[in-house]
Formats: C-alpha cells, sequence, structure tokens
C-alpha cells in the first residue's frame, strides 16, 4: 500500500450528491472536535486510508523500540535471567490484566497466550466439564450459527470429546434455545461479516436462568466497544489482540476466567505453565490458583511484548469515548454511501440501530461476482477494506486512528469506482 495516495475529492471522480458538500464540511468539524484525534500520531500511518483495523491494527509507534530493546538487551544480553528479571515469566497475567481493563475485568481474570482458536478449545471444554458438574444430561453446546469458523469447528471437536452434540442457533435466538440440556452457549459478541453487535447483557442471562454457562467471543468487540465482563456475569471469555488492540499479526490471543468459576476450571491442555509449581517439574498434575491456570506452555515472548507496548496506547482513553466515536464514524460513513452511491448498488447488512451495531459496516453488492473487484479496486485507489466471500465489502473504524474526513472520502472513492463500474 506504500505508493498508494489519499484520494481527493477531485481525484476520486465522483460527483459528490446534494449534500456532498455539506457531509465533508461535517466531517472536517468533526475531526477538530474529536477528542481521540491526537491518538493518530501514535501509530505508524500512511496517506492511506486504513479501514481494516477489524482484521490487523495498524502498528503502535511504541511497539518498533520496545521490540528492539527486548531482543537486544533482554535477550541479547540478560538471555536466561530475562525470564525473572524483565518480567517475561509473569507476562500473560500481566499483560491479561492490562486487556482485563479495557474489557471490564478485574485483576487476575485473564490471561494472555496461545491463539482464539486454542482458548475456544480450552474454554469450551472446561466450561462443559462445570456444566456437567452440575448435571451430567447437560450435552448440548450452542453455537451461534453464523460464527467465525474456527469457533464452529472447535466446538465440534469439544463436543466430541465431551460426549455433547453442537446445536447451531441464531446468536439472537440463544436465550430462547437454552435449556436443561444446555451446557454451554458460545456466541460472538460481534458478527465478523454483518458487523451486528448482540446482546451480551440479555443473552448471559438468559443462559444463566437455563443453568448453563456461557463463552463470548471478543474479537470484535474488544477495544473497540465497552464489554462489562464483570458487570454481566459473563463466565468465560475469548478474544484475539491483532483487530482492535493492535498487538501485531498473530499477537496471542486471551482467555478471560471469571473468578468464581477458576476454582473449577479444569483445562483440557493442562501444560506445565499452569502448573502450581512449574519448576518442581512433577510427575503429577497440580493445577496453579487463579487465571494462570489458563496458560498452557511457553509464552510467545517476542509477540507478547509487543502486545504491551501497544497496549500503551491506551493510556488515557475511555472506552465509552471510543465507543462515542465509532457509533459516529460508522453513520457518517453510512449516510455518505446513503448520499453517494448510485441507488441500489449496495446494501448495508449492518443494524442501523447503535445497540446493535460493532464498530464496522459491511456493504452487500447488488451486482454478483462483483464485491472482490470492487475492492480490490479500492485498495488500488488508496481506500483499504476487506472483501468477504462472495458479496460483502468489509469496512473496520478504529476511533482510535480513523478520521472523520477518511471516512467521507473513502465513500466518496467507492462511489466514484461503483460509478465507473
Ligand atoms: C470472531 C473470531 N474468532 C476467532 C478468530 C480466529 O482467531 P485465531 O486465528 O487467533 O485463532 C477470528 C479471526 O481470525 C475471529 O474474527
Ligand atoms: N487472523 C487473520 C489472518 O491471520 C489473516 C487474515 C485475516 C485474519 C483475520 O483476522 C480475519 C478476521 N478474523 C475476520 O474477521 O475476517
Amino acid at each position: 500500500m506504500s505508493d498508494a495516495t489519499i484520494p481527493t475529492t477531485e481525484s476520486a471522480g465522483a460527483e459528490p450528491g446534494p449534500r456532498g458538500t455539506a457531509l465533508a464540511d461535517e466531517a472536517a468539524g468533526l475531526d477538530a472536535a474529536d477528542p481521540l484525534r491526537a491518538k493518530r500520531d501514535a501509530f505508524t500511518l500512511d496517506d492511506t486510508i486504513y479501514l481494516d483495523g477489524n482484521s490487523l491494527g495498524a502498528l503502535p509507534r511504541a511497539v518498533p523500540p520496545r521490540l528492539a530493546d527486548v531482543i537486544a538487551r533482554e535477550w541479547g544480553e540478560l538471555r536466561i535471567r530475562s525470564w525473572e528479571e524483565s518480567g517475561w515469566w509473569t507476562a500473560p497475567e500481566r499483560i491479561g490484566d492490562r486487556v482485563g481493563r479495557l474489557i471490564g475485568a478485574a485483576p487476575g481474570q485473564v490471561v494472555v497466550g496461545d491463539s482464539t482458536s486454542v482458548n475456544v478449545f480450552k474454554a469450551v471444554v472446561a466450561a462443559v466439564r462445570i456444566a456437567q458438574e452440575r448435571g451430567a444430561h447437560r450435552d448440548q453446546i450452542l453455537v451461534d450459527e453464523a460464527t467465525f469458523p474456527t469457533d464452529g469447528y472447535i466446538a465440534e471437536s469439544a463436543a466430541r470429546m465431551t460426549g455433547c452434540t453442537v446445536r447451531p442457533v441464531a446468536a439472537g435466538d440463544v436465550p430462547t434455545a437454552v435449556g436443561a440440556r444446555t451446557a454451554v452457549a458460545l456466541v460472538n459478541h460481534v458478527d465478523y461479516r454483518t458487523g451486528r453487535l448482540h446482546d451480551l447483557p440479555g443473552t448471559t442471562a438468559a443462559v444463566h436462568t437455563a443453568g448453563a454457562l456461557v463463552v463470548w467471543d471478543l474479537c470484535h468487540s474488544a477495544g473497540a466497544l465497552p464489554v462489562g465482563l464483570d458487570a454481566h456475569g459473563v463466565d468465560l471469555a475469548v478474544g484475539c489482540t491483532y483487530k482492535y488492540l493492535n498487538g501485531g499479526p498473530g499477537a496471542p490471543a486471551y482467555l478471560y476466567v471469571a473468578q468464581a468459576h477458576q476454582p473449577r476450571f479444569d483445562s483440557p491442555l493442562p501444560g506445565w505453565n499452569s502448573h502450581a509449581d512449574p519448576f518442581g517439574m512433577a510427575a503429577a498434575y497440580t493445577p496453579a490458583d487463579g487465571a494462570v491456570r489458563g496458560r498452557v506452555g511457553t509464552p510467545d515472548i517476542l509477540s507478547m511484548l509487543a502486545l504491551e507496548a501497544a497496549l500503551e496506547v491506551w493510556d488515557g482513553v475511555t472506552i465509552e469515548d471510543v465507543r462515542a466515536k465509532s457509533l459516529a464514524l460508522t453513520d457518517l460513513f453510512l449516510r455518505c454511501v446513503e448520499d453517494y452511491v448510485p441507488a441500489g448498488r449496495v446494501r448495508s447488512i449492518t443494524p442501523a440501530a447503535h445497540a446493535e451495531r460493532g464498530s464496522q459496516v459491511a456493504l452487500r453488492c447488488a451486482a454478483a461476482g462483483e464485491a472482490g473487484e470492487v475492492m480490490a479496486e479500492l485498495v488500488r485507489r488508496g481506500v483499504v477494506g476487506d472483501f468477504r466471500r462472495p458479496d460483502v465489502l468489509r469496512f473496520g473504524f478504529t476511533p482510535l486512528y480513523t478520521g472523520y474526513a477518511e471516512v467521507e472520502r473513502a465513500a466518496r472513492v467507492l462511489a466514484a469506482v461503483l460509478k465507473e463500474g
């Protein structure tokens, strides 16, 4: 993308609609009044309009110097001493607490490590085990039927291991589908394709009323909106850190186990890092207390410490401010698309209601087979979103670095691309 330039109103080639100039002026005014505007300088960005932070967040400037120090000094000079002296050994819990602040989890409940897929496995199997302690007849795992595929694949395997079956249900129907046979419901907080925000408090309460547990996948909500895990009594949650948390490609994921469940959390991957006395090297497994029980093997220190540096951008930021800006950005984009794009060419599949919208806008292209080429052309013109087969254009809005004027221009370029066919 390095050769991409910001398309100006003129170069984008789109005729502004009747409200075009007004929308551009409005965007400029919103940027001028934006309390998060200065945060953009904490990232390495160029003229590209980057609307793909819901796949891979941008690089925070604090990361390269921190990683250089970790490599040259902590690894290069201190070597093995760094496990203790540089705080490497305790990084998963330390950074977990930092992630916890962004998802409403008090300290001691989040551990960072492994991928989201691996953490889905730990969470679902452990949740089924807890549910089956309550009643052996609990033999169903409800899975959000539109889930990001990895969750579904892993749930199937977890079901085979625990004598359960998977029952796919729409996320919004979990409160009515949950019943006496449900062990656990696995639900995405924000749908990766449509950007729909699901009702975490209501669904969690309904699952609890039925005596089951819930595991939330927060990949598309953490860092974009308030989650409130403790406040809503969530049992377990997982998420990645490479989207709105900007941890970098392959950054470690995290696992939340509510304090109340920790004594019964029976990990299906009880690696030595989760042992009460890992350096005792005992043949018998004795789980550690607390969030540490969610660890498995040696953490990926370079990625983990890159994430820790990336999380510094959150200093002085409230998630409420982020949410307010996210909604304003997506509102503006939807209005600009409606105004600029020829009628009937795209249709938003992201809910209009704020209470049901995450931090992305997904547009379905009307013409069959068009979306992939439209996105490729957008990228060529310096507007980076992504394409989800067969017909969805997906645009992610990261309030820490996305500006309103960029959003207005992105819609203008989209309109130009569609008009040019
Ligand atoms: C909702 C959701 N869950 C899980 C994943 C997969 O995570 P990982 O590749 O870290 O296992 C992703 C994205 O890749 C996702 O969007
Ligand atoms: N994890 C990804 C990767 O390794 C390569 C490309 C994309 C991704 C993604 O994160 C996809 C993303 N979860 C999605 O919502 O589609």
